[in-house]
């Protein structure tokens, strides 16, 4: 288990994390959203003892990461920053990673098989395409065999394909009571694997929930398509109505349908489309993430 306790590190002026707390527990792939700059990175360099917080506590299993007995047999991390030396090879790479971590060797050629590099083990990594790295990088995360696993951003670089084999290999283990932290600034992204949500904006916690609670919470919206939508704008915004827009019709949040119907009647705007909009995950995240 993963557990943030009123964390917070301040750089200068900037409160990059801001009395964080959540928990990310085992069996469960928690997913950690925010925008660029929401803190996510922060935390989860904290968590593996990389920044020091200013304040609170990062733990796993209880324990700050500098604390925990054998480090890569408990936590597995995939960072966003490159990996390795381009002149090595993957297979070169992922033994040196093994021999310094004490993780043992013994899973190299297994683990190039699992995260689908077998084919490229003798390549050097400068010829690595960026997904195929990432693949690298989740195999140095597996090494040590351990049942925690926190990824920054891991889906930078893959395609659609990599993209559910990561799925599956995050599934599966959790499914096997390992517990998953994985961050994202797109919800969408992690909409097929996360079972908890945990969103932050600007350092502060926004949310910390079950995906299923979030979708449940969320409102539906209205779209509405007009001649003038600066007027509809206004007559909404006044009668309470939370408005963005696409560019081609207005979305609206906290006003029913007809409400705005008859709003729209009242402000004698024609109206061209009307419809209901049940909630896009993508939508509800992004509206979090803007909050604060
Ligand atoms: N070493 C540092 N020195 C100064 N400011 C920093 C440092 N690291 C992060 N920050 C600031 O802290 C805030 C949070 O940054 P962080 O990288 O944690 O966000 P993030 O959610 O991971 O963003 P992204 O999705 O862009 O990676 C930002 O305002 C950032 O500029």
């Amino acid at each position: 288990m993963i557990e943030a306790r009123e964390l917070s590190k301040t750089y200068g002026s900037v409160r990059a994390v801001d009395r964080v707390s959540f928990t990310a527990a085992a069996g469960r792939v928690t997913g950690f959203l925010g925008l660029n700059g929401s803190g996510k990175t922060t935390t989860l360099r904290i968590l593996l003892g990389l920044v020091t917080p200013t304040s609170g506590q990062a733990l796993v299993d209880g324990r700050r990461y500098r604390d925990l007995r054998h480090p890569v047999r408990r936590v597995g991390a995939v960072l966003e920053q490159g990996i390795g030396h381009p002149g090595q090879t993957g297979r070169a790479h992922l033994v040196t990673q093994a021999v310094f971590s004490g993780a043992g060797r013994s899973r190299v050629d297994a683990l190039l098989e699992q995260v689908g590099l077998g084919h490229a083990a003798d390549q050097r990594i400068g010829g690595y395409s960026l997904g195929m790295r990432q693949r690298l990088a989740v195999a140095t995360a597996l090494l040590g065999d351990p049942p925690v696993l926190v990824l920054d951003e891991p889906a930078n670089g893959l395609d659609p394909e990599g993209i559910a084999w990561l799925r599956g290999l995050l599934r599966d283990h959790a499914r096997s009571g390992g517990t998953v932290l994985i961050s994202s600034h797109l919800l969408a992204e992690l909409a097929q694997l996360v079972d908890d949500v945990v969103i932050i904006a600007r350092g502060r916690l926004v949310r910390a929930t079950s995906l299923a609670e979030l979708t449940r919470d969320a409102e539906a919206r209205v779209r509405v398509r007009s001649r003038d939508p600066r007027r509809l704008w206004h007559a909404l915004t006044q009668a309470g109505g939370r408005i963005t827009t696409d560019g081609t019709a207005l979305e609206v949040a906290g006003l029913s349908p007809e409400e705005v119907g008859e709003l729209a009647f009242r402000a004698q705007v024609p109206v061209h489309e009307l419809t209901v909009r049940t909630p896009d995950l993508e939508q509800i995240f992004l509206t979090l993430a803007a909050t604060r």
